[in-house]
């Protein structure tokens, strides 16, 4: 629902623009998703490199697409923490913090499965 809006959702259409909107202010703004975006491609020109097979190519397109959605989310989670408490408190902390351990979590464990996929691919 947009505030002030009359109507309670917007179409579809809008919605995926919104969507495309929000991705691109995030890449605009947040250093951490430019990162992960370069790691995807690397990840991607690398597989044309070593020549994965289809189960491995989507293994690493599912990774990448995780990866990259969580750091999304934890952006949208701290704007959300900066809106309701621009001041300092512990649980606005907590909150980022938290939000910023789901993507570390995540990070570590892709480049586990990165690692088991290319040696996959090169050794065997
Ligand atoms: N309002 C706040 N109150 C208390 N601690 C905060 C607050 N805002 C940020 N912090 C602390 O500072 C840390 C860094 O916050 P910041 O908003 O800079 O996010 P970040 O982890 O640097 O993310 P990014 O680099 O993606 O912007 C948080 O993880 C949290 O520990």
């Amino acid at each position: 629902m947009i505030p002030g809006s009359n109507n309670d959702h917007p179409s579809f259409r809008k919605s995926f623009l919104f969507a495309i909107q929000g991705f691109r202010t995030a890449v605009r703004t947040e250093r951490n998703i430019k990162v992960m975006i370069g790691g995807g491609v690397a990840a991607i020109v690398a597989g044309f490199v070593v020549g994965l097979d289809p189960l491995s190519w989507a293994i690493v397109l599912v990774c990448c697409g995780v990866v990259i959605s969580a750091e999304l989310l934890n952006t949208a989670v701290e704007t959300v923490v900066d809106l309701v408490s621009p001041e300092f408190h512990p649980l606005a902390g907590r909150a980022k913090d938290i939000a910023a351990a789901a993507v570390w979590v995540l990070s570590v464990l892709v480049a586990v499965v990165g690692i088991i996929v290319f040696a996959n691919a090169i050794f065997f």
